[in-house]
Order: C-alpha cells, then sequence, then structure tokens
C-alpha cells in the first residue's frame, strides 16, 4: 500500500508523454474453430474478448456449445482446433488453477458405477482435511469463503446434502485467487440466499482485483443485478459479440417495457427472445405462424445425443456397450424421419398456395 502511494508521487509517474501500462485480458481469442471429430465443426470462427472486471453471462440452447467453449478456455480441450490469436490471462497454455484460472465445472463428476474410481468429493472426510495444505496457504482466504457460503469445515464429506458439497468444492476452487472464473452451472444446487451471497462475493473480486467471471447458465434469478454482459453461443456455432449490458440495445428495450409488457425478470425475456430469434433465422424448423414453436424446438434438441456418452465410449469396454445408446439413437432416428415428413408435408402446403 505504501509503496503504491509513494509511486504516484512520483513526478515520472505524471508524465503526460508515458504510454499507459498494457491491460492483461483475461480472454482475447480471434477465429477459433473447434471439432470433436475433425469433421462436424462444433465452434465455427469464434471470436471473443473479455475485459478485466467483467462479468458476462454465456447463454444458449442445450448442444449449442457453451461448456466446449469453457473446457476450451481452461485447458480440458486442447486438441483439434485452430485459432490466430488465443490467449488466456495473455497466455496461450491454460488450465485449472493454473496462471490465475478457476474452472467451476463438471469434470469432477459423481461417477455412476462402483468400477469407475471413486469421487473425492464424497469421502468419509472432514471438510478441513480436503486439500489441506491449500486450506493452510490460503487461510485467511478460506475463512472467508466459509463465511460467504456458510460452511461447517467439520462437515463429513460423505454425508453431506448436494448442496453443502458442492459449497466446498466451491471453496477449494477458489481458495487460490483467481483473474478469471470460468462457471459452468455450477451454481444451481445452492439455494437462492447462498447463491446471491455467492455472487455478491464474485462481484466483490472482480471490483478488488479487476478479476472477470465468465458464467454458464440456464437461470437467471440474480442475471440482471449481477452481470455487466452478455454473449451468445447461437446454433450455427458462432459466438455473439460479449455484449456490454449497458449499452446493449435489445437489453435496454426491454427494461423500457412496462404495463402488461413489463419484463419482471429482463434477462429471462432477453435469452427467450433471442432463442427464438435464432430458431427463425438459423435453422429451417420454424413455420411463419410460429406453429408448435416448443415442440420443434425439443424434437430438433432430441436429436442431439447425450452429452456424456462422449466420455462413456472414449473409455470404452470390451463389448462397446453403452447404457442407453441404443434407445437414444433410435429416438434420433425415429424424430429425423418425422422431421422430414413434417419438412415435406410443409414445403407442398406453400407450393399449393402459389
Ligand atoms: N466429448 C465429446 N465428443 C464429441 N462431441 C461432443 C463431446 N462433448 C460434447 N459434444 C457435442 O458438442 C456439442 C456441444 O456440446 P456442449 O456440451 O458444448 O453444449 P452446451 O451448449 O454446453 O449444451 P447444454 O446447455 O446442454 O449444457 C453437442 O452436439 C454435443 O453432443
Amino acid at each position: 500500500m505504501i509503496e503504491e502511494e509513494k509511486k504516484s508521487e512520483d513526478p515520472v509517474d505524471l508524465a503526460p508523454t508515458r504510454a499507459p501500462p498494457k491491460r492483461t485480458l483475461p480472454v482475447e481469442i480471434r477465429n477459433l474453430t473447434f471439432s470433436y471429430d475433425g469433421e462436424k465443426k462444433n465452434i465455427v470462427d469464434l471470436n471473443c474478448v473479455v475485459e478485466p472486471n467483467s462479468k458476462v453471462i454465456l447463454v444458449g440452447a442445450n448442444g449449442a456449445g457453451k461448456s466446449t467453449l469453457l473446457r476450451i478456455l481452461t485447458g480440458q480441450i486442447f486438441m483439434g482446433m485452430t485459432s490466430e490469436t488465443f490467449l488466456v490471462n495473455g497466455k496461450k497454455q491454460v488450465n485449472d488453477q493454473f496462471n490465475g484460472v478457476a474452472y467451476l465445472g463438471g469434470t469432477w463428476k459423481r461417477r455412476r458405477t462402483g468400477f469407475e474410481g471413486m469421487c473425492p468429493y464424497t469421502m468419509d472426510v472432514p471438510a478441513h482435511e480436503m486439500m489441506a495444505k491449500w486450506q493452510q496457504d490460503f487461510k485467511e482466504r478460506r475463512d472467508e469463503l466459509v463465511r460467504v457460503l456458510g460452511i461447517n469445515l467439520n462437515w463429513r464429506m460423505h454425508e453431506c446434502s448436494d448442496g453443502q458439497r458442492k459449497k466446498v468444492r466451491l471453496m477449494i476452487k477458489l481458495l487460490r485467487p483467481f483473474q478469471l472464473c470460468v462457471i459452468d452451472e455450477f451454481a444451481a444446487d445452492l439455494d437462492i440466499f447462498s447463491r446471491k451471497r455467492f455472487f455478491d462475493w464474485l462481484s466483490k473480486e472482480c471490483g478488488e482485483r479487476g478479476a472477470s467471471v465468465v458464467y454458464c447458465t440456464h437461470i437467471f434469478d440474480q442475471a440482471d443485478e449481477w452481470a455487466t454482459h452478455v454473449a451468445f453461443m447461437q446454433l450455427n456455432k458462432t459466438l455473439s459479440p460479449v455484449h456490454r449490458l449497458a449499452t446493449y440495445e435489445p437489453y435496454q428495450n426491454i427494461l423500457k417495457r412496462s404495463g402488461k409488457d413489463r419484463a419482471y425478470c429482463p434477462m429471462y425475456t432477453l435469452v427467450l427472445e433471442e432463442l427464438e430469434r435464432q430458431y427463425k433465422e438459423q435453422t429451417d424448423l420454424f413455420a411463419e405462424d410460429n406453429r408448435c414453436l416448443a415442440d420443434v424446438i425439443m424434437e430438433q434438441q432430441g436429436q442431439e445425443l447425450g452429452g456424456d456418452r462422449h466420455e462413456q465410449e472414449a473409455e470404452g469396454d470390451q463389448t462397446g456397450w453403452v447404457s442407453g445408446r441404443l434407445t437414444r439413437q433410435l429416438n434420433a432416428a425415429d424424430n429425423e424421419e418425422k422431421r422430414q415428413e413434417r419438412k415435406d408435408r410443409r414445403l407442398s402446403s406453400q407450393s399449393n398456395t402459389e
């Protein structure tokens, strides 16, 4: 602190010719394209710049590619991509808990059978023994997180509720001060009181240290008061610009609505209207009169096969058996057939009326 005050009195610091210090952007990506299988593109020509002290909500339809992007941002995915620029906190190499990156995502999820190893967060140990060395190294921050999240360090992990276990995970993942925190639907288990305290704490971290958060969610209960930016991962696999909410016209227009049109949760309204727009503009699923909006969208989503099937298949086993795969594939094939029939009917009725 004293060091800083001394510095500001230094006349050289006040010299007008000195260039301002270059700020390291938390995220700077240009023209990123990514494919899981080398054929179908999962992300196309993505540009993404996140400024310091930004709280970005990342939204998009199921299967659009949000988690994929977040896994790229945190180094979980590092193959199969090309880009012109790829910098996270100024570095090309990224990883969770490295170079100021914290990833609150689902990679440590609970396993489904006893043959697949154990989950560290369900072991019979008290919370204070989880990553005990780290907890000592960052004791002050640990105690702050304990207060904010309402954690009892004597909770035994195998007896915790889902929300309690999630709180311990949050505490451990956030022990190290971050510059970029990437959250993939991680706060959904927290009750609304805990969630509010947690997001207020994130705001404080961003304000005090110029850190940033990219938060992917489908739940918008706090988004309007918390977020500074929004970005849409679109159906055509491209990312929209990272819009500043204070100057983003569609959002500001929603805020102005009153009377019966008033939006009680403006972010929810924004996302709903944006998704409708994308389904109209970027797919051939819409009849002019918006017929069967929900049916058509849900059916289209049903054609996506389950996300974690890929991990299962990659792990593989001797038989190649994957739970539920056949049903899902038959279902998807069935849906595709029905979709084609409906499309044919629509086209033929259009050509009859012309
Ligand atoms: N490991 C993988 N291998 C191959 N394809 C994958 C893999 N993981 C995801 N995908 C596919 O990539 C696409 C994007 O998936 P992703 O999980 O990024 O979507 P999302 O926007 O996060 O969706 P949601 O809102 O449902 O979480 C989907 O079509 C999915 O099936």
